[in-house]
């Protein structure tokens, strides 16, 4: 005598529910699962702009969206846990066959423009997106402890002799900690500070130091005793518990690159999570965009730019001791120095990728910012370096045409960066899309290799996608030619 009802939304997942007075059946992917866990994926899904037909769900699980919709605020974070353990199964993924390499031209920009579609539906459909708000949140699943996610983070904790057990996932918290004990300490590149170092270089962590806000916490620049800059990022209280901070630190202690910003030490007990890294000057590629500084980039600072990236993002896949995979490339997270070289900040969702070779991905809770995540991952939640892939090809479009992946004010049809570009280039109006503030005149072949590669780059699906060392040397190639064009003219 109970009603059925069923929808299928976004990353392939089935929701059903049976209903019956005072009692009632809800299934995941077929699998059953409580009314609780049910609501709350839901609820995720709808944040994340599922169309939910006939109001699927609403009237068992109340969704709010005032509840959830911060969560998806373009150009925000988002912090999806997988549904797994268990009790759902993974979604398949399909084998990267030969076919798939073999789509033609029209087919490669369908592909690219039918995501590009469903975004801009939900960009059109979900109230969500015109709402606007400074701060990140996140949403987050229930942690399951059988996660692969949760257990690599602990065999990650386990390898790091130096980083101290963080007291508040154990214990309540102990009082601010002021001396110098060794274990509120970590020495890294023979920076030695302690917690009293840190409240005077940052004035007591003086309002007027501070030069950013981020999801996790507040960045301050301030000099140590020795003169030099740095940034202080202090992780907020509500983020305490959370993997990131222990992430950040442990990816950014392992790497030095110059087109990576660097970890100078941190401190680690109490109440207190700081991250000390190199401060860099110039601010965000974002800003420099968006025209706050004084000179606009010019075409071949932008492609020095992307070029840095791309070397930065090749060291993270190849040649750091333990793959790694950043999960959250965006312009807001490129810095700049004074010369206008790009370092890649923000290493609080970066994870290590497969441990074994054999392992192409690994599969892990979604994380990353809205417009700029991989629609693969999202689907199948499977991590290759070929998400950070898709990330670049968005910021490489940014770079190119100074718009951000979602602005919810353009009309319509411009309102995805990816659909807009995509259709422009498909019907060759390639210098449409080139941003208006660049006062060069830009050679169209030129351009026309770096939508393409841009656009490779998000194709939907990561076997279409180049490895970012291909993309390094593509950008490098193009560079040289527009340099030798402009010497010629
Ligand atoms: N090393 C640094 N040097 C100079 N400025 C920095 C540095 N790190 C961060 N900032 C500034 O602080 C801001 C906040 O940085 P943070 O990494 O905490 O968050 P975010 O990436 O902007 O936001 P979110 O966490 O939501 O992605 C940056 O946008 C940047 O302006």
């Amino acid at each position: 005598s109970g009603v059925v009802v069923q929808a299928t939304i976004c990353s392939d997942e089935r929701f059903s529910f049976l209903e019956s007075p005072g009692h009632g059946l809800f299934y995941i992917n077929r699998h059953k699962v409580d009314k609780e866990f049910f609501c709350h994926a839901l609820r995720l899904h709808y944040a994340n702009c599922c169309h939910l037909r006939n109001n699927f769900g609403n009237n068992i699980c109340e969704l709010d969206l005032s509840t959830v919709k911060l969560a998806i605020v373009p150009g925000r974070k988002l912090l999806v846990n997988r549904v797994k353990g268990g009790t759902i199964s993974p979604p398949t993924v399909p084998h990267e066959s030969k076919n798939d390499h073999q789509f033609t031209f029209t087919s490669k920009i369908m592909g690219i423009a039918l995501p590009g579609v469903v975004i801009f539906g939900c960009v059109f459909m979900c109230p969500c997106f015109y709402s606007k708000r400074k701060k990140t949140e996140e949403i987050a699943l229930p942690r399951d402890p059988t996660s692969m996610d949760s257990i690599s983070s602990f065999e990650m904790s386990a390898n790091i002799e130096k980083v101290p057990g963080t007291p508040l996932r154990h214990a309540p918290p102990s009082p601010r900690i002021s001396s110098s004990s060794p274990t509120d300490l970590y020495r890294q590149r023979s920076i030695h500070l302690n917690y009293s170092d840190i409240v005077k270089a940052t004035h007591n962590f003086s309002e007027s130091l501070v030069i950013g806000e981020g999801g996790f916490g507040t960045v301050y620049k301030a000099r140590l005793r020795d003169g030099q800059e740095v940034a202080i990022k202090r992780a907020k209280k509500e983020h305490f518990d959370s993997a990131e901070f222990d992430s950040e630190v442990r990816i950014l202690s392992k790497i030095d690159h110059r087109n990576l910003v660097k970890l100078l030490a941190y401190v680690d007990r109490g109440n207190e999570r700081i991250i000390i890294t190199e401060y860099v000057p110039n601010g965000t590629l974002r800003q420099h965009l968006d025209g706050e500084y004084e000179s606009i980039l010019d075409f071949n600072q932008r492609l020095e730019i992307a070029i840095d990236v791309s070397h930065g993002l090749t060291h993270l896949h190849l040649y750091s001791e333990k793959q790694i995979i950043h999960r959250d490339i965006k312009s807001s997270n490129i810095l700049l120095t004074e010369r206008l070289r790009a370092k890649v900040a923000d290493f609080g969702f970066a994870r290590a990728g497969p441990a074994d070779d054999d392992q192409t991905h690994i599969s892990t809770k979604v994380k990353g910012t809205v417009g700029y995540l991989d629609p693969e991952y999202m689907r199948t939640y499977q991590l290759t370096p070929k998400s950070d892939v898709y990330s670049f090809g968005i910021l490489l479009l940014e770079i190119l045409t100074g718009r951000r992946p979602v602005e919810v004010k353009r009309d319509i049809e411009e309102r995805v960066l990816l659909r807009w570009a995509s259709y422009n280039y498909s019907k060759g109006n390639i210098t449409r899309l080139l941003d208006p503030q660049l006062e060069e005149a830009i050679d169209a072949k030129t351009l026309e290799k770096l939508f393409w590669l841009a656009i490779q780059c998000a194709a939907p699906v990561r076997a279409d996608r180049p490895e970012m060392r291909e993309v390094g040397e593509r950008l490098w190639t193009i560079r040289m030619e527009y340099q030798r064009q402009t010497r010629i003219a």
